[in-house]
C-alpha cells in the first residue's frame, strides 16, 4: 500500500490563529495528536496518523525536514533559513495588517507549496473577505487561498484536501504506534540530542547518538535512562567534561525540558557509551533509526 508524509508548517503573526486552526485540522478523524515538543530541528505540535498517511504540523519556518541520515541532518542545520516543509500554511486574521515581513519574504522564494488562510471569516463581510483574497493574490500568488473560521469549523476540510493532495509519497517519518509512550521516548531523546547539539562544538554532536534506555512511570515522577554514544574514548572525555562538569549541564538542561514536555517530575540518568565507529556499522544505524 502507497503511503504519504510530510510536513506541515504553519506559520502566521501572533493571535491568527494557528493554534485553534490545528485543532480544527486534528480534530476528529485524527487518530493521535503527540504533545508539544521543542525538537532539535523543528517544534513539532501534532502528528496525524492513519494507515496511509502521516501528517507533521510544526509552527516553527525554518528547514524542518527531519533527517534520518547524519548527511541530511547535517544539512538541516546548515539550511537553517530557509523553508522547506512539504507544505506551508500562512494563516491570518482577516483584519490584521500584514507588514512585508521576513516571513513573506521567505514564503515568496520557497518551492514548497503555499496556501494563505484567511481566518476568523465569521467576523467579516463578504466584501472584507474579497478585499483580502485580492490582497494575497496580489502579494504572494500562493498556490491557493481559504478563507476560513478555524473556531467554528468553516472551510477547514477544503484545507485538509489541500494537505492530503499535496503531501508526498513517503514513509512515515515518526512511529505510527498509537502508543503515546513510544513517542514520549522518541521526543526525550530528541531533547538530550538538542543539548548534545547546543553544548559542544563541532564534529562531537555528529559523533553522538542517544538510545533511551529505561523510561518508567511512576506516579509522582517518570525516571529516566539513557545512553549517549560516542565513536572514540577521546569523544567520550569531552562529552563529560572536567570532573563532570559538561554532562552535568546536559542533564540538567534536557531534564528540565523534559519535565516541561511530560509535565512531570523527572529523574534523569545519563550514560557515555564507546561504540568505536558505529556511524559506519549497520546493524547500530539500523538500530539508531537510521535505516532507510
Ligand atoms: N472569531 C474567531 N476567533 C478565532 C478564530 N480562530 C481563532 N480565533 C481566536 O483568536 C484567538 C487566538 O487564537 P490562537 O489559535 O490562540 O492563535 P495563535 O495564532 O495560535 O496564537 P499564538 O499562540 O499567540 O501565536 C483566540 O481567542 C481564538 O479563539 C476564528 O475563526 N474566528
Amino acid at each position: 500500500m502507497s503511503h504519504k508524509a510530510g510536513f506541515v508548517s504553519i506559520v502566521g503573526k501572533p493571535n491568527a490563529g494557528k493554534s485553534t486552526l490545528m485543532n480544527a485540522l486534528v480534530g476528529e478523524k485524527m487518530s493521535i495528536v503527540t504533545p508539544k515538543a521543542q525538537t532539535t530541528r523543528h517544534r513539532i505540535i501534532g502528528i496525524v496518523n492513519e494507515p496511509d498517511f502521516q501528517i507533521v504540523f510544526s509552527d516553527t519556518p525554518g528547514v524542518i525536514k527531519p533527517a534520518y541520515t547524519l548527511q541530511a541532518s547535517m544539512m538541516s542545520f546548515v539550511q537553517g533559513s530557509l523553508i522547506d516543509a512539504d507544505i506551508i500554511l500562512l494563516v491570518t486574521d482577516i483584519h490584521e495588517k500584514y507588514d512585508e515581513s521576513e516571513i513573506i519574504e521567505k514564503l515568496r522564494k520557497t518551492e514548497s507549496p503555499v496556501a494563505v488562510l484567511i481566518n476568523k471569516i465569521d467576523k467579516s463581510t463578504e466584501a472584507e473577505v474579497k478585499a483580502k483574497v485580492a490582497y494575497w493574490e496580489e502579494t504572494l500568488k500562493p498556490q491557493v487561498i481559504f478563507a476560513v473560521s478555524a473556531l467554528h469549523g468553516h472551510n477547514i476540510g477544503a484545507v485538509m484536501g489541500f494537505i492530503l493532495d499535496n503531501l508526498p509519497e513517503h514513509p512515515p517519518y515518526y512511529e505510527k504506534d498509537a502508543l503515546t509512550d513510544k513517542n514520549e521516548r522518541f521526543f526525550v531523546s530528541e531533547i538530550i540530542r538538542e543539548k548534545v547539539f547546543k553544548l559542544y562544538e563541532q564534529e562531537i554532536p555528529y559523533s553522538t547518538e542517544v538510545v533511551i534506555t529505561a523510561f518508567k512511570e511512576e506516579p509522582a515522577i517518570t525516571r529516566i535512562s539513557a545512553e549517549i554514544i560516542v565513536e572514540r574514548d577521546s569523544q567520550k572525555n569531552i562529552i563529560i567534561g572536567k570532573g563532570g562538569s559538561m554532562i552535568k549541564k546536559v542533564g540538567t538542561y534536557a531534564r528540565q525540558d523534559i519535565e516541561e514536555f511530560l509535565q512531570q517530575k523527572v529523574f534523569l540518568e545519563l550514560f557515555v557509551k564507546v561504540i568505536p565507529d558505529w556511524r559506519k556499522k549497520d546493524n547500530y544505524l539500523k538500530r539508531f533509526g537510521y535505516d532507510q
